[in-house]
C-alpha cells in the first residue's frame, strides 16, 4: 500500500464505504439456511461452543456432524474463519472434513464428516 493510501487510512479519508464494506467469507454460506440441503436427525454431542448435531444431506443421504455455534453478531464470525478455512482445505486421515458451512440467524453451522 502506497504512502498516501496510508496515510489517508490514518486519517480516515477513505471512500466513506469502508465501514458498508461486507466481509466476504470464502468457505462460509452467508445467510444460507442448512436445512435446504440437511436433515438434522439427532443429537451427538455438546461441545465448548455449542450442540452438535448428527446430520443427513436431504440428497446424497451422506452421514454429518453439524456443529452449530451461536454469534452475538457477524462481526464475530471472523473469529472462526481461520478453523473453517483449515477444514475446508485440510484432507488427512485424522482431521475431520468440512462438507459445508452456514451462517444464517446469528448462527454458524458447520457439517464436518460423522466419525462416531
Ligand atoms: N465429527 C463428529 N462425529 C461424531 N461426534 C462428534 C463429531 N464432532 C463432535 N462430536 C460430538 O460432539 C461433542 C462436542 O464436539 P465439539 O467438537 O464441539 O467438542 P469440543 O471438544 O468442545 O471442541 P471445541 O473446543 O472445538 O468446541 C463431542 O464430544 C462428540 O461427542
Amino acid at each position: 500500500m502506497s504512502f498516501f493510501n496510508n496515510l489517508k487510512k490514518v486519517l480516515h479519508l477513505g471512500s466513506g464505504n469502508d465501514a458498508k464494506k461486507k466481509k466476504v467469507f470464502n468457505n462460509i454460506r452467508d445467510n444460507s439456511d442448512p436445512s435446504e440441503n440437511w436433515d438434522m436427525v439427532g443429537e451427538l454431542g455438546d461441545g465448548a461452543f455449542g450442540k452438535v448435531y448428527k446430520a443427513q444431506h436431504k440428497t446424497t443421504g451422506q452421514l454429518a456432524a453439524a456443529k452449530m455455534c451461536v454469534l452475538d453478531n457477524e462481526d464475530d464470525l471472523a473469529d472462526f474463519t481461520v478453523e473453517i478455512d483449515i477444514l475446508s482445505e485440510c484432507r488427512h486421515p485424522n482431521v475431520v472434513e468440512l462438507h459445508e458451512a452456514y451462517f444464517i440467524d446469528n448462527k454458524l453451522w458447520a457439517a464436518t464428516v460423522e466419525i462416531a
